[in-house]
């Protein structure tokens, strides 16, 4: 068992603005050190007013310039490690919105370099794997979402056809032993590193899916993505079974200071309780003597209740922003911190019997003892007697009774079932003949019918003896048995258990939602468009798609996107060189080797036909061998490095096809905005309208269905062309300048049209 406390390190998030006067000391040899000063006339809040500096001690603070590498080698590499030696494990993030939770545990939406934890420590333990042949390892991942107190499986392929509400809801379940088992969560296996990055990504894209305007999952959801491992000798029957949570959790932020409303506030006051609840749960478990600890009140701390006081080795990021707006949420980060490291972890190694293999040992050991009973008896023993063998046994004991020697024994050899027939033969015997009364021992008056019977009865007692003893060896042998056989039914019960525990995590789904992303990862923006599809309706009009491509032009996101598709077409590039490079190396190393055969049979020939040779070794069978080594060397490297460019190329695709998403989402708000706006204009502009929408939705029960059909008209307008747009953005727009249809409605939703559009180029510049 490991005993330790959670322990817990700080990063500041790199700041443009003018920063709080702040300070960062990690020379001290108990630790960092990170320190606030707030003037007394800046402090607000529930900041004490007479203090002005709050130092905060971590076992190190990571300053703004700290890169994604040096947080994983310090933070996580570690953590990995003992997870591999098969202790459990958990990485939490924790700080207010903004402060880089997301970007610590997940990575950052722009560069290769800015992989976060998990896509890091997925590439360590897979590359452990590998170069670690005295264990086999099977790994499982899990993501799972909770979101105001309700949690999601982020790998249910589900995600992209429906809504959350409609997905199925991950519920919590404990055993006698407190056990948690979460049910509709499931276990993806996951074979090598590209497949565990597919589910992460997976999992990234449904949690971005799932997010509208009012839902700003990322900001309000807590997130655990799990690695579930499980390691053993080769052949041995002890099975070690670790899990590394990797846990960004929600904003914790406090709510009165966000000022929010509706239903973003309801979401806040859930993040705020279940962090209130974690609060509760971490302060319970700081304080000496405190015997109950109220992981019950929230999913998050149920979930992670092994990680907080329980067996796991933990450690807590505080993630905290040094913006002068933001230092009373970054001192009270750091407060919560100072108590999650008094909390006390202890960590048992997790091993186990594999029951499976214990049942194929014990079914073995029984052949084993079977054979070799065999082997003793010289018979092959079946389950029941056969009926020669029964009327052989009746003779047997016929003859044994006829005979009047007392000395006669029954010889049946160690067979329990033949001595279990004799024994009831016997008995059938006996209870034949009439009992012998009770009387004196007078054998004089006795006739010789009474002598025999008296003989009779002497026999009868030596076989009560015999029978006395066979009893005892019966009763031994047969407790033997029940042993064996109460072995085996708990080795088969161990075995129903654990693929019953296995099969409520066994949806699989992970190759069809892998298949689907890289098919959508090689297209534009499908995903994208089925989001719309799924919100408004069916395809984009020419007219939003032409709209979409100037919201595109001025997007903030455009040049980091164009960025990545240039780094992309040099990494595809270099990769196809990396290919050719390597294809080459391969094809020299076997062109090599054949020249090696040749020289070995031209000197075998040589050798047959007596040609004297040099009993040293041949010079030229020695430089094509060092050849082939050298070639293999190359090849091995260059393979090595195509293997790395191909998890750049792959998270480089991710990257574009988050951005596409998000660049989606933001034109369809931007364009559901402009809608509304222009529908509010025109509010008072006609009576008539409004009368002939009511008309057209008289048959809806939706109160919103006005707007959502006028929204339709207007969306699915045929657009004009972007010349004729540029020339009606230099006209003035009058009714008379615009071909009408004298169709109220429709005149209305063209003008509606033409001033979103007018007003969008204006804003771009056209
Ligand atoms: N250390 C960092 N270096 C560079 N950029 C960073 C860093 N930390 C955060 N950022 C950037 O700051 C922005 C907000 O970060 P992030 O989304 O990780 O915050 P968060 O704490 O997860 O917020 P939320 O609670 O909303 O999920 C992102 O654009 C991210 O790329």
């Amino acid at each position: 068992m490991v005993k330790q406390t959670i322990q817990i390190f700080a990063r500041v998030k790199p700041t443009e603005k003018a920063p709080a006067v702040y300070s960062v000391d990690n020379e001290e040899q108990s630790g960092g050190r990170l320190e606030f000063v707030v003037p007394r006339d800046l402090a607000d809040g529930f900041i004490n007013n007479k203090r002005e500096s709050y130092r905060f001690r971590f076992q190190k603070v990571f300053d703004q310039v700290t890169k994604q590498e040096e947080i994983f080698e310090t933070i996580a590499k570690p953590v990995a490690d003992n997870v591999l030696a098969g202790y459990n494990g958990t990485v939490f993030a924790y700080g207010q919105t903004g402060s880089g939770k997301t970007f610590t545990i997940t990575g950052g939406a722009e560069r290769y370099s800015d992989r976060g934890i998990i896509p890091r420590t997925l590439s360590y333990l897979y590359q452990h794997f590998s170069q670690d042949s005295n264990m086999v390892y099977t790994t499982h991942i899990s993501y799972l979402e909770i979101y105001n107190e309700v949690g999601y499986d982020l790998l249910d392929p589900r995600h992209e056809a429906s809504k959350l509400e409609d997905l199925p809801k991950v519920a919590i379940m404990e055993d006698p032993d407190q056990n948690i088992h979460l049910k509709n969560l499931s276990l993806q296996p996951s074979a090598n590193e590209e497949e565990a990055l597919n589910l992460l990504f997976l999992g990234d894209t449904n949690r971005m899916i799932a997010e509208t305007p009012m839902n700003q999952a990322s900001t309000r959801s807590h997130c655990i993505f799990t690695i579930h491992l499980c390691s053993r000798e080769p052949g041995s029957a002890t099975l070690r079974r670790s899990k590394l949570h990797l846990v960004d959790l929600a904003g914790s932020e406090r709510v009165g200071k966000t000022g929010v409303g509706g239903q973003i506030l309801t979401e806040a006051k859930y993040i705020n309780l279940s962090l209130h609840y974690l609060e509760q749960v971490i302060t319970a478990l700081s304080e000496k003597n405190r015997s109950h600890i109220p992981y019950r009140n929230s999913m998050m701390t149920s979930v992670l209740r092994d990680s907080l006081g329980g067996n796991c080795m933990t450690t807590m990021i505080a993630t905290v922003s040094v913006d002068k707006r933001n230092v009373d949420e970054s001192i009270s980060t750091c407060r919560f911190a100072q108590r999650v490291a008094l909390i006390k972890n202890e960590a048992l190694l997790n091993e186990e019997l594999d029951p499976a293999l214990m049942i194929a040992r014990l079914k073995k050991e029984i052949q084993l003892l079977k054979e070799e009973l065999a082997m003793v008896t010289g018979e092959q023993r079946h389950d029941e007697l056969t009926p020669e063998e029964i009327q052989g046994l009746e003779e047997q004991v016929k003859v044994f009774l006829d005979d009047p020697d007392p000395d006669r024994t029954l010889d049946l050899g160690p067979d329990m079932r033949k001595i279990h027939l004799c024994f009831s033969l016997l008995k059938a015997k006996v209870w034949e003949k009439p009992c012998v009364q009770n009387g004196t021992d007078n054998t004089s008056h006795l006739t010789s019918s009474d002598k025999q019977d008296s003989q009779t009865h002497g026999e009868l007692l030596k076989l009560k003896d015999m029978l006395t003893q066979r009893d005892n060896e019966i009763s031994i042998l047969v407790s033997m048995l029940k042993k064996e056989k109460k072995k085996v039914q708990e080795a088969n019960a161990q075995l129903a258990n654990f693929s019953n525990g296995d099969t409520s995590h066994s949806s699989s789904t992970s190759t069809l939602g892998e298949k689907r992303l890289k098919a959508e990862i090689s297209e534009d923006f499908p995903l994208a468009q089925h989001l719309m599809n799924r919100q408004r309706g069916p395809e984009l009009s020419m007219g939003r798609q032409e709209a979409f491509e100037v919201f595109r032009q001025d997007h903030e996101d455009r040049l980091t996107i164009d960025d990545n598709k240039t780094i992309l077409k040099q990494r595809f590039a270099e990769a196809k060189a990396l290919g050719e490079q390597v294809n080459q190396a391969r094809n020299r190393v076997n062109e090599l080797k054949k020249q090696l055969e040749m020289r070995r049979m031209q000197m075998a020939a040589q050798g047959v036909m007596g040609v004297q040779q040099n009993s040293e070794s041949d010079p030229v069978e020695e430089r094509l061998r060092n050849q082939i080594e050298e070639e293999k060397k190359s090849y091995k490297s260059t393979f090595g490095r195509l293997k790395g460019l191909k998890t750049e190329i792959e998270h480089l695709q991710h990257l574009l096809h988050k951005s596409k998403i998000k660049l989606q989402k933001d034109f369809q708000d931007w364009w559901t905005q402009e809608a509304t706006k222009l529908q509010k204009d025109q509010r008072p502009e006609s009576v008539e309208v409004k009368q002939s929408l009511n008309s057209t939705t008289r048959h809806s029960s939706s109160p919103d269905h006005a707007i959502s059909t006028r929204e339709r008209k207007l969306r699915d307008l045929p657009a004009p062309s972007a010349r004729d747009l540029r020339a009606l953005s230099s006209t003035a727009l009058s009714p008379s300048s615009i071909p009408l249809t004298g169709d109220q409605q429709t005149d209305a939703d063209i003008m509606a049209f033409i001033k979103a559009r007018q007003s969008l180029l204006t804003k771009t510049g056209f």
